[in-house]
């Protein structure tokens, strides 16, 4: 099953099986993006975990919904979608809205998450007059209108080459996106401050950044680490703000490693 419904809006993912005993990880995605942008990720931890990858109401093939968001509508979609799959306790990598949808998912449903990986991710993303420059231009220019800026702070410019085929294939993701669904999560992403919540993050978690983050640069990404209890601080050379698309072998040892570090948790799986 690739498509599930929950709190009245159609979710796509994929939920790969994984060895008895191991935690289920999660993947979580940015603004603009869908779950393809872990497949780099994905295809190197595949057979050693079992892995949910989904795409966020108003993005990829998941439904749109009622408009605009909240942080919390897109962290009670992934809490309803990991109870209607049976997985506990599981691993929550979460990338930029998608680290901030980690961040709530791990204080509302703490049954959930065993650990957190927050990349290129803070408590709070930009400011209020930014996101509504940025829904403004969306709703009346289409998402177009901002895709040079945009993958400006993706992507560093090794990879910005015209010769990349990867970049212009990750160029067209980020137009193809719904326009309502994109501005719908601006208007998320300008309303959340999570200051009070990554406070309270009682599990094991990892920060990691890009070097060259345009959004989340790595000081913003080291101030919202040093609000959560106990977390670690990682930065990835030569990458920009989506690193499992730059450097997914030195992320995928990163996530590995992490797990590695982790208590045993015996009901941490499915
Ligand atoms: O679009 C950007 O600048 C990057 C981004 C910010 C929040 C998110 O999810 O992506």
């Amino acid at each position: 099953m690739q498509f599930a419904t929950v709190n009245n809006v159609i979710l796509h993912h994929q939920l790969i099986g994984g060895p008895a005993g191991r935690p289920v990880i999660v993947f979580a995605n940015a603004l603009g993006t869908d779950f393809r942008i872990w497949r780099d990720v994905v295809v190197r931890l595949a057979g050693d975990f079992p892995i949910v990858t989904y795409d966020k109401r108003g993005h990829g093939l998941s439904d749109l919904g009622q408009v605009p968001y909240s942080i919390d509508d897109h962290v009670l979609d992934l809490a309803a979608l990991l109870d209607r799959l049976d997985v506990k306790g599981a691993v929550i990598c979460g990338l930029s809205v998608g680290g901030m949808i980690a961040q709530g998912l791990a204080t509302k449903r703490p049954d959930l998450v065993k650990a957190l990986v927050l990349c290129d991710t803070a408590h709070r993303i930009g400011t209020a007059e930014m996101w509504d420059a940025r829904i403004e231009s969306v709703e009346t220019k289409g998402i177009e209108s901002l895709a040079d800026a945009v993958l400006e702070r993706w992507f560093t410019p090794a990879f910005r080459r015209p010769e990349n085929a990867a970049y212009h294939g990750y160029r067209n993701m980020l137009t193809r996106q719904s326009a309502v669904g994109y501005a719908a999560t601006c208007a998320a992403l300008r309303d959340a401050d999570l200051t009070e919540t990554a406070k309270r993050i009682s599990v094991p978690t990892l920060c990691v950044v890009g070097d060259q983050d345009g959004s989340t640069p790595p000081d913003v990404v080291l101030s919202m680490a040093r609000l959560i209890p106990g977390a670690r601080y990682e930065v990835i050379k030569d990458a920009g703000h989506i690193p499992s698309i730059e450097q997914p072998e030195i992320m995928t040892e990163m996530v590995r490693a992490f797990i590695a570090t982790l208590p045993e948790v015996g009901d941490s799986h499915r």
